[in-house]
């Protein structure tokens, strides 16, 4: 039985291109600077997306970590949208290693209201200042969400006018640029640093980069390193990151169509879809009891993530046949049958 993993976009294989341009890569010792291949990603990267230098890091946890502990004094907090991946799933490593905390600002669809932000923001000495205010775009619990570009811009004057940096958790960058039909540089256009994933949608085995001005790159080399994340021989990793970036985003409007079959489908099957929020590769879906759901499912062949007690996310991606979709609701109209 074909399995059809509907998990995360991290699931994707590096594609045969990519396999062969690993084995070829020119590679070097990265921790030296040394290596030609991780250099060249890091060069290709910064000038897609505007930037003075990106740098190589093995997952978007690590770059959004080290981003924040590029802006945050310890002791200091760090404005979100609510729902948040650096709040939800990067395990405390704001506290742990940043020294900072978080103040959520309600954000439907993934949009936090900029006036919003700007209360947001703390001056009491009572309180933590404010260190940074953070955006994520796609949003991945809002539904993998788009934030406008105007409303990035109206959260980058609040911050400006209050004197703060701004970072993009940009995990499904590419995503939003697709969904946006607008270019990297625009999207990336005024954050003082960017977070992108290779390894998600854009096919990378391993791998993410965050752009940043020049000034910053000494010490986000030195927080990589305190961190682990100073490889060697990367290039091998690197090869494979170059084709996700330059072949990559080509794949993503085939996700995001497929995403929008499987969720008109389980509209179909009178499940509860917020359909407004299938802007990109990301179907949520409320099912009671959704970890035993996710189980029955497992068991016809079709895998998907409980991301709540009756939430289920189901996540297209590039290595999904056309013929998977339709397969799948068969499947999920068995396992609801099931209940
Ligand atoms: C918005 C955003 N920012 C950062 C990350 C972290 O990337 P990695 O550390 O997994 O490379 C993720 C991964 N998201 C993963 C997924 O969606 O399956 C899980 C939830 O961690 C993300 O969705």
């Amino acid at each position: 039985m074909r399995i059809i993993d509907l998990r995360s976009d991290t699931v994707t294989r590096p594609t045969p291109a990519m396999r062969k341009a690993m084995a070829e890569a020119e590679v070097g010792d990265d921790v030296y600077g040394e290596d030609p291949t991780v250099n060249r990603l890091e060069a290709l990267a910064a000038e897609m997306l505007g930037f003075e230098t990106a740098l190589f890091m093995p997952s978007g946890t690590m770059t959004n970590q080290v981003a924040l502990m590029l802006h945050l004094k310890r002791g200091q907090e760090v404005i979100a949208p609510e729902g948040a991946h650096i709040y939800e799933y990067e395990p405390g490593s704001l506290a742990v290693l940043a020294g900072g905390t978080i103040r959520l600002v309600k954000a439907p669809y993934g949009i936090p209201d900029p006036e919003a932000v700007r209360a947001a923001i703390h001056t009491s000495v009572h309180q933590a200042p404010t260190g940074l205010i953070a955006l994520e775009n796609t949003h991945n619990t809002a539904g993998g969400t788009v934030v406008p570009i105007a409303v990035q811009r109206a959260i980058q004057r609040v911050a400006e006018e209050a004197g703060l940096p701004t970072h993009l958790d940009g995990a499904r960058f590419f995503n939003a640029v697709v969904a946006l039909q607008t270019t990297p540089v625009e999207l990336a256009k005024g954050f003082r640093t960017v977070s992108i994933c290779l390894s998600k949608g854009l096919g990378a085995p391993v791998g993410s980069l965050l752009l940043m001005p020049k000034e910053y790159r000494a010490e986000a080399w030195r927080y990589r390193k305190l961190l682990g994340g100073g490889m060697r021989q990367a290039g091998v990793l690197a090869a494979a990151g170059i084709l996700a970036l330059t072949e990559g985003p080509g794949h993503l409007a085939r996700d995001h169509q497929m995403a929008r079959a499987l969720a008109e489908g389980l509209l179909r099957l009178c499940l509860e879809v917020d359909l407004q929020a299938v802007q990109t590769n990301m179907v949520y879906v409320q099912i009671p009891q959704a970890p035993a759901f996710v189980q029955r499912l497992r068991g016809l062949g079709v895998l998907a993530n409980a991301m709540g007690p009756s939430r289920v996310r189901f996540v297209t991606h590039r290595d999904l046949h056309d013929e998977d979709i339709p397969l799948a609701l068969k499947r999920i109209e068995q396992a609801l049958q099931v209940a």
